[in-house]
């Protein structure tokens, strides 16, 4: 099939996710890939951010949003910002295009990764939560008004198990656990960042591999304008060596300068990146595996709202202070070393409503607005959300100020390992409800 009918496809919903999308435009340009570009927008981002889109990308397509409403379930997923992810769903109706590969706007691409188009729908890695689930993150389809109406008719009739995207494609695409392994694409091609948390020595085996980084969870990339002086009334962000190479590398493919469209040769297109990005040689594929692991204290960053830059198209996230560093200088260093309307359509005829969430839960989502803790943390976080609204049911009092207090003081990280929330203690809380 020719390749002027396959494309990467990404979207975004807000300015700040139209940074994603950026830097995972700029990377597939960069890294040579021979498809073309779409990112699917919605009708209410800037015009700056369109047109910042539109310098890199082949299409920049207004979709409809379309929000599952499902805050019940998404409260589980502690996510409740993702209903909105249902409009990834128009991914389908591309039919321009007859094979396509879909990426989050929150993935980095390391390297050409154009032999997924050699994969069927629907390909896709699994989600290092669930490994019998697809993560929705990266995977490969076959753009079809009928796949897309029959989507959007699940949705209606079963709904997402998490509220997102993710939950609804996996029963809809339910035999992808079991039936054919070559739709399981490895790992390296949606690595989770918080893998290299839950699973170190094998990061540390096969990281060097990794062609696709995907920085699943609430706090992304553009959210940390400045590791090196953080605000210290923002939530926490986990430190991470490891990380950091990768979020450093994102901030110097979203500030670097690529040669934005496919039809210019391409010899001229690595010639001009590598001179922009002052390198003598075009930049390897991967980023060595990290020699050691190195546990730093936590610190703090404030989320940005981006804002237009006076002189290009580029987005600048608001706090200037990020650290200044070149791009050349910082991706040296990591290579070296290492159909439209602004309607929102709105799935809820199957869904739970808001005021089928008790208060206790309500109360929850509301303090968790804008905190993403850990991935063990937001186990933890579970357990405490079913602890509360199970003694709100038991007692049917309000939930007491102390309590508050404590799950503030945990979410914001604060949390007190060898007192009140020492394992041995939430051990006893839950064995106290289970008898
Ligand atoms: O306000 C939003 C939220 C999401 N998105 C888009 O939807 C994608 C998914 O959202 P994201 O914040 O990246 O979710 P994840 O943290 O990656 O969480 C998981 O759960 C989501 C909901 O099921 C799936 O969409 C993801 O692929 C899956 O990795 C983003 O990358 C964007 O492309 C927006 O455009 N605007
Ligand atoms: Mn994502």
């Amino acid at each position: 099939m020719p390749e002027a009918y396959q494309a990467f496809v990404t979207l975004a919903t807000t300015d700040p996710y139209c940074m994603g999308s950026l830097v995972v435009g700029k990377c597939l340009r960069r890294h040579g890939t021979t498809r073309k570009l779409v990112a699917m927008v919605s009708p209410n981002i800037s015009t700056e951010a369109r047109l910042s889109l539109e310098d890199v990308f082949d299409e920049v397509i207004v979709v409809d949003m379309l929000d599952s409403r499902d805050r019940a379930h998404l409260f589980w997923l502690g996510r409740p910002d993702l209903g909105i992810t249902f409009t990834k769903l128009h991914c389908w109706t591309l039919t321009q295009y007859t094979k396509c590969v879909f990426l989050d706007a929150d993935t980095l691409v390391l390297c050409n990764v154009d032999e997924l188009f050699d994969r069927e729908e629907l390909s896709a890695a699994p989600d290092p939560g669930w490994p019998d689930c697809f993560n929705s993150g990266v995977f490969v389809f076959r753009p079809s008004l009928e796949t897309h109406s029959r989507l959007l008719e699940h949705a209606k009739m079963c709904g997402s198990f998490d509220g997102g995207d993710q939950g609804l494609l996996n029963t809809f695409f339910s035999d992808w656990a079991i039936k054919d392994i070559n739709k399981h694409l490895p790992f390296i091609y949606n690595l989770s960042a918080n893998a290299i948390y839950t699973y170190l020595p094998a990061f540390h085996k096969y990281g060097h591999q990794a062609k696709i980084v995907h920085f699943l969870g609430r706090y992304k990339p553009w959210h940390i304008p400045n590791k090196q002086q953080p605000p210290t009334d923002a939530p926490q962000w986990d430190t991470n060596r490891n990380l950091d190479k990768y979020v450093d590398q994102w901030w110097a493919e979203y500030y670097g300068h690529t040669k934005m469209h496919a039809d210019e040769p391409q010899e001229l297109q690595d010639v001009e990146h590598t001179e922009q990005l002052g390198m003598s040689e075009a930049v390897p594929c991967s980023i060595q595996a990290p020699t050691s692991w190195h546990s730093s204290q936590p610190s703090v960053t404030s989320p940005t709202t981006p804002h237009p830059h006076p002189h290009s198209h580029e987005l600048v996230p608001q706090a200037e202070e990020r650290e200044e560093k070149e791009p050349s200088e910082l991706l040296t260093e990591l290579t070296l070393n290492a159909p439209s309307s602004s309607t929102c359509h709105q799935l809820e005829d199957t869904c739970l409503k808001p005021d089928d969430l008790s208060k206790a839960e309500a109360e929850i989502l509301e303090q968790s607005q804008f905190q993403e803790p850990p991935v063990e943390q937001k186990q933890e976080e579970v357990i405490s959300g079913v602890e509360s609204v199970l003694s709100e049911a038991a007692s049917n009092t309000e939930v007491s100020n102390a309590n508050l207090e404590h799950r503030k003081r945990w979410e914001e990280g604060r949390i007190d390992y060898l007192g009140k929330d020492a394992f041995e203690n939430i051990r006893m809380k839950l064995d106290q409800f289970l008898d």
